[in-house]
């Protein structure tokens, strides 16, 4: 078995994520026990052709079985190139793209082939990471929670304390470090806020032709639509008890409150209901964080980030104030997690995802001839 190949203790873990924005795959070094976090490795962007990405998009919503040759060659490509040229790496996680999420549903879809990875780099490749939490009834997202677990222990922090990622959907973890392992009860709770940049950003693409709201210089020219913002906040997703997850497009349609708004009215509109469902979520929290630590695109957004500032009483800081990247925190959560699937060990527990007992989720792939490094 894989365990056996590994080498004890602390290994070199190259980590993969193609995120919701479809804007590019993250990859990142982390080496690590599957439990402690004993350092960072180099990291590398391999973003999307235009070309890449619109294939990507017609490809979102489809399920295994439907036509994906396009967009199946689009991610092994990106990944090969992303995840070539590393040294010493021992094992490599590889989250694929997300095309459709549906946990209580079809399932959830992750395209990508973990085999054809592992022969491609001559590595082995752990993949599939959601599938077997759904099957256990969990919502098979977030699954960084068990990654921020251990960055808060990695930080020494002493006292309960939330990390954001502000991607496409927003995803909230907070955490008691003081906790010995993160599944157990009381350590994690973690769920999708909603919305965080996907809406704004196919704003900007369809009124503007830009990709999205660089530094909040838009929504900053524009007023909140209270109205608008209080129909969104009706929805049914706002009163489930996490935890919940979401697919990407679950709220396209709040796009249609926004129509009839300026172009800055309205990215101002769909910043705030962003920035607000992370509010709505904050209050879940079972006690209150020392800080809020923000990831992903989301935290360059000044405009967002002021929003959050402003109605939380705890500092809101991007994760770089505790020493972390925030570019490459995701890739480096599927380097983590692949070693904790290796090891056995849980990916996620009923605070995560809603599972009904810890699980280590993911499929381990191994090539017919190892490279030896
Ligand atoms: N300077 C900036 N100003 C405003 N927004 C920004 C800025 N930089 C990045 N973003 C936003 O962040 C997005 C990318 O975020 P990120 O890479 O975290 O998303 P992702 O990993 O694809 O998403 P997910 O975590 O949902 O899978 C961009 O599409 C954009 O909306
Ligand atoms: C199904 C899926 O791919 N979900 C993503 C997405 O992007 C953000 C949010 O929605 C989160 O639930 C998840 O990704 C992060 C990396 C996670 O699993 O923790």
């Amino acid at each position: 078995m894989l365990q056996a190949k590994l080498p004890a203790g602390r290994i070199r873990a190259l980590g993969a994520m193609s995120g919701t924005s479809l804007d590019g795959v993250d990859a990142a070094v982390v080496e690590t026990d599957g439990t402690r976090i004993f350092g960072f490795g180099p990291s590398r962007y391999r973003p999307y052709t235009q070309a890449e990405r619109a294939v990507l998009a017609r490809a979102l919503g489809r399920w295994p079985g439907e036509d994906l040759g396009e967009a199946l060659e689009v991610v092994q490509t990106a990944h090969l190139e992303a995840l070539s040229g590393f040294e010493d790496i021992d094992l490599v996680g590889f989250h694929g793209q997300t095309l459709a999420h549906e946990p209580q549903g079809r399932g959830t879809h992750q395209l990508g082939d973990g085999d054809a990875l592992a022969q491609g780099l001559g590595l082995p490749v752990v993949w599939d990471f959601r599938s077997a939490d759904i099957r256990l009834g969990g919502e098979g997202a977030p699954l960084a929670p068990f990654y921020h677990f251990a960055c808060a222990q990695w930080m020494g922090a002493e006292a309960p304390l939330a990390f954001l990622n502000l991607g496409g959907v927003g995803n909230l973890t907070w955490v008691d470090p003081r906790k010995g392992r993160p599944d157990e009860e009381g350590a994690l709770l973690a769920f999708d806020t909603g919305p965080a940049n996907a809406p704004i950003n196919d704003v900007m693409q369809a009124r503007r032709g830009e990709a999205f709201d660089r530094d909040g210089a838009l929504a900053r020219q524009g007023r909140v639509a209270q109205g608008a913002l209080e129909v969104f906040l009706e929805d049914g997703f706002f009163l489930r008890m996490p935890p919940k997850s979401l697919d990407r497009d679950a709220f396209a349609d709040m796009i249609g409150l926004v129509t009839e708004l300026d172009d800055a009215d309205a990215v101002a509109t769909l910043t705030a209901m962003s920035a607000t469902a992370v509010l709505r979520g904050m209050e879940h929290c079972p006690e209150p964080p020392e800080r809020l630590l923000v990831t992903g695109g989301g935290r360059h957004n000044p405009v967002m980030m002021e929003m959050l500032r402003a109605a939380l009483d705890c500092p809101v800081e991007p994760v770089e104030a505790a020493g972390l990247d925030g570019d490459m925190l995701e890739a480096q959560a599927f380097a983590h997690l692949a070693v904790r699937v290796a090891r056995g060990l849980p990916t996620s527990c009923p605070g995560t995802t809603g599972v009904r007992a810890s699980v280590a989720g993911g499929t381990l792939s191994r090539p017919q001839r190892q490279e030896t490094g």
